[in-house]
């Protein structure tokens, strides 16, 4: 008679796959959702109406029809009447403008107008910081760690992408809504509650994000645990390249910032959706492996228990990989926030193309963050890409902190760079974490490390925004805005980079006495 053997549902090729791809699905719609907004920081603190023309300038309406009624009432041109409200796609407009000093006849056709919202720097990095808030303050990601280990997969999944969603529309609501200068908590009433939905979409992302490492160490331990994790990635940056790239055209084309936000959150629907799916695969899989444990005669795993909090907390290999993370992720993320408004105001990239070049981060890392993960799990050496990727990160930063090669070519070849730099370490960081902590706690491991990266993601883009108001806003004489330097916030983004080398040469002589095995291939022979 033929033996049966019972094996996992996570056994087939096809499985383990398709649970991948679900999982990293919902989590590409909530990292569209996370950078929708970096696009717009230039719209966002514009105050009033924006007008786009033909030639990809933008210029603020006011300064804009005071130009064009000067002109008109010195060539007694009938455009006394102009008001920012008459302001309409296809209308040409003519006006002096000092050109090299001299002042020349200008005409401008008006391409798109969309509604400025007249946030201050500090403002705008108040609300991109916002995403980690409630994770830092509330310890949210702490508690996401151990209602994970303890509550499972399907349920901590199922909770957190319901408040990525319920985030998402209160942010959608926020900035859909004109609240007449209202303030909340001493502040502009738009702005809290747009980070108020920014916070709680933080806390179900963050908590989706453990939860999804969870399940690709569940399905591939042993297997290729750093491919799947590099393309669960690579989805990732899929959805961030795609918020960098068609959010301010969207938002240009429908005439407000609210529209790229509606838009992320009926994504998000369908990922909800698609996790529902996973639940059903899920299931399976633990039916399956009762079997096969039943079958071997072996007795359930023991769950987890707050003492093995101890066991994390002790291990130094442990800290160090946690503090390359928050150092890196400090580094990479809120740069994201600025970096469209570094490329019009530094590099002189027109405001249509300028997400573009950021785009071209995530965009690299689709193909390399895989490639890279395929890398360390066939040859290892996982402590040496990131330490190579964090001397990128730091090269990069100073390049972007000094006053040389000020060109759109030069912005897109060190762009091209960080995003080498970002797929190296998130490669090997993430499946080198297992080697260190036992698969029980791995929930826990990772919400502690994503607790903690979270604070950088909360306060630098606040401090940030604040340095930008403070020590990068160029102003005239009467106090208007003329431009950017950003020498200071790109020096500080230089300094977390350099951390970042000395915390990676540390962890690999952690590496090389403790003996963790992050130098060491991860598919077995
Ligand atoms: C922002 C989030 N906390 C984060 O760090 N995401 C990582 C991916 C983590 C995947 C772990 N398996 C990223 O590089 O986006």
């Amino acid at each position: 008679m033929k033996e049966h053997i019972q094996k996992k549902l996570s056994d087939s090729k096809t499985a383990r796959w398709s649970a991948m791809l679900i999982v990293s699905f919902t989590m590409m719609c909530g990292y569209f959702l996370t950078d929708v907004m970096s696009p717009l920081e230039n719209l966002l603190t514009t105050q009033g109406k924006v007008v786009y023309f033909t030639d990809d300038t933008s210029m603020s309406a006011d300064s804009l029809i005071t130009k064009v009624k000067l002109f008109s009432a010195a060539s007694a041109l009938s455009e006394p009447e102009l008001a920012v409200e008459k302001l309409e796609e296809g209308m040409n407009l003519k006006y002096m403008d000092s050109v090299d000093g001299i002042q020349t006849e200008m005409e401008k056709t008006v391409s798109a107008v969309a509604k400025g919202e007249g946030w201050s720097s500090t403002e705008y990095g108040f609300f991109s910081g916002a995403y980690g808030m409630i994770n830092v303050f509330l310890l949210m990601l702490f508690f996401g760690g151990l209602i994970l280990d303890k509550m499972g997969i399907r349920f901590t999944g199922t909770l957190s992408c319901g408040l990525m969603l319920a985030g998402a529309l209160i942010k959608w609501y926020a900035l859909s809504t004109d609240f007449g200068g209202s303030m909340l908590f001493g502040m502009n009433m738009q702005v809290a509650l747009a980070s108020v939905g920014f916070a709680v979409f933080g806390m179900g992302a963050e908590i989706t994000g453990i939860t999804v490492s969870k399940v690709i160490v569940k399905w591939f331990t042993g297997k290729e645990l750093a491919l799947a994790m590099g393309l669960q990635v690579a989805m990732a940056r899929i959805g961030t390249a795609i918020a960098l790239g068609v959010s301010l055209p969207v938002a240009r084309m429908m005439g407000a910032v609210s529209y790229p936000v509606l838009f992320g959150a009926i994504a998000l629907c369908v990922g909800f959706v698609s996790y529902m799916v996973y639940c059903v695969m899920d299931r399976k899989e633990d039916a399956s492996e009762v079997a096969v444990r039943q079958e071997a005669g072996e007795k359930e795993e023991e769950g987890f228990r707050m003492a093995d909090l101890k066991q994390i907390f002790g291990s130094r290999g442990f800290w160090l990989i946690t503090l390359l993370c928050l150092m890196f992720y400090a580094g990479v993320f809120p740069f994201l926030k600025f970096a469209t408004k570094l490329m019009i105001f530094k590099y002189g990239v027109p405001e249509s193309f300028a997400g573009l070049i950021p785009a071209l981060l995530p965009f690299g890392t689709i193909l390399l963050t895989p490639l890279f993960g395929s890398l360390y799990d066939r040859i290892g050496k996982g402590a040496t890409l990131m330490l190579i990727g964090s001397v990128m990160l730091t090269v990069v930063h100073i390049l972007f902190t000094l006053p040389v090669l000020d060109y759109w070519w030069f912005a897109v070849i060190v762009m091209v760079v960080l995003g080498i730099a970002f797929s190296l370490v998130p490669s090997a960081m993430w499946p080198s974490v297992p080697k260190i902590i036992p698969l029980k706690q791995l929930g826990s491991a990772y919400a502690i490390i994503f607790y903690i990266q979270n604070i950088g993601l909360m306060a630098v883009p606040w401090l940030i925004g604040w340095v930008i108001d403070r020590f990068a806003t160029l102003r005239d004489a009467s106090g208007t805005i003329t431009g950017y330097d950003y020498t200071v916030p790109m020096a500080i983004f230089s300094l977390f980079g350099l951390c970042a080398i000395v915390i990676a040469l540390m962890l690999r002589s952690e590496d090389a006495k403790k003996h963790y095995g992050l130098e060491e291939a991860n598919i077995k022979k």
